[in-house]
């Protein structure tokens, strides 16, 4: 039984293959590939893309979803082993988990950090519960520590535009928000591009370091891959001759060590990280946008970098559709 809930399941041959087959899918579409088959999709938090997506994927090869929304209409699910289950979390995974696996052939689970910093979010309680009590194979639709899928579908986007991602000088940066985001989405970034054999910039302010062990595995990639990481607090230093800008909000690395008020101050002291044009022009010419969606005008990213020609983001979020069938598909193969 194959599980994909991080990249480390695919490695950077996993992610060649699903991306060659996307790819190859994309031009010539497959007949019906999972006829019958059902798809349980368990979401904590909201979603538009990841939601529509993986449902329209079911559906197109002949199969079908059951959406489950955790809280609404759907008991509380609780994932700590030994919990006195006292409060609001009616059942447990140890239970819920196998009992779904009766009904899916397949269980795709949202489910967002929990709040209690970057050490909690490399254990990735919740989805690695899943793993640990599904009886079928479990794919991540978003977790505290990664978005394999959303990573999957950047790097096809990049290699759409420019042929090869091979060395390909591309920036995540980080951008200002309202409040302190996820992760899991940069962390994504960051090694779906290395297992592609990106050349990585990544600018952040000071404090907002991506947590180490993720570094170190996107690094490992890299050195697998011909590719590069660099880390810079200068924008402009990681942007100069980037042919993709990746923008990406996060929260402070010790959140925890804020208090909700300053957190917010710290993140509006930051607005001069939001890309504009000007942002724009210190890359490549050709450079384009891209960013996972949704995302705040004019908070995160300005109207005029959203809506340039230069922007991909539609065709990006267009794109997990094409991973996430791909990827549906090789795990159903590694799984037989
Ligand atoms: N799945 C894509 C991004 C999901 C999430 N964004 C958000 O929660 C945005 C919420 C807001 O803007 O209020 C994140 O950053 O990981
Ligand atoms: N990018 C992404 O995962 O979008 P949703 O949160 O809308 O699914």
């Amino acid at each position: 039984m194959k599980h994909v809930t991080h990249i480390k399941d695919l490695g950077p041959e996993g992610v060649e293959a699903v991306l060659a087959q996307a790819e190859a899918w994309k031009q010539k579409a497959p007949g019906s590939l999972f006829p019958g088959s059902i798809l349980g999709m368990v979401f904590f938090n909201p979603s538009l893309r990841t939601r529509t997506s993986f449902e329209a994927v079911m559906l197109r090869g002949g199969g079908s979803a059951i959406i489950l929304d955790v809280g609404a209409g759907v008991w509380k699910l609780e994932h700590r082993e030994g919990a006195v289950m006292n409060a609001d979390r009616a059942e447990h995974l140890k239970e819920a988990a196998p009992v779904l696996s009766r009904f899916v052939d397949m269980l795709g689970v949202r489910t967002f950090s929990q709040g209690g910093g970057d050490e909690e979010d490399e254990v990735d309680p919740i989805i690695n519960a899943f793993r640990k009590w599904a009886t079928v194979p479990v794919v991540s639709m978003e977790s505290a520590r990664e978005h394999p899928c959303q990573g999957l579908a950047d790097v096809l986007t990049l290699r759409e535009k420019f042929g090869t991602t091979k060395k390909l000088p591309v920036t995540l940066t980080w951008a200002p928000h309202i409040k302190p985001l996820p992760k899991a989405v940069p962390n994504s970034f960051l090694l779906s591009a290395a297992a592609a054999g990106c050349e990585v910039r990544v600018a952040h302010p000071p404090g907002f370091e991506l947590h180490p062990a993720v570094r170190a595995e996107a690094e490992a990639y890299a050195k697998a891959t011909g590719g590069s990481i660099t880390y810079t607090h200068e924008q402009d230093e990681a942007l100069a001759g980037s042919r993709a800008v990746y923008a990406k909000s996060w929260g402070p690395t010790a959140a925890a060590a804020f208090s909700p008020n300053d957190v917010t101050a710290l993140l509006a002291s930051y607005s001069g990280w939001m890309p504009t044009l000007r942002t724009m022009s210190r890359a490549a010419k050709d450079a384009a946008f891209l960013h996972c969606l949704p995302v705040r005008r004019n908070v995160e990213v300005a109207d005029e970098v959203l809506d340039h020609p230069s922007s991909r983001v539609v065709d990006e979020a267009g794109n997990r559709f094409h991973v996430q069938r791909s990827l549906l598909h090789w795990m159903r193969s590694q799984s037989r």
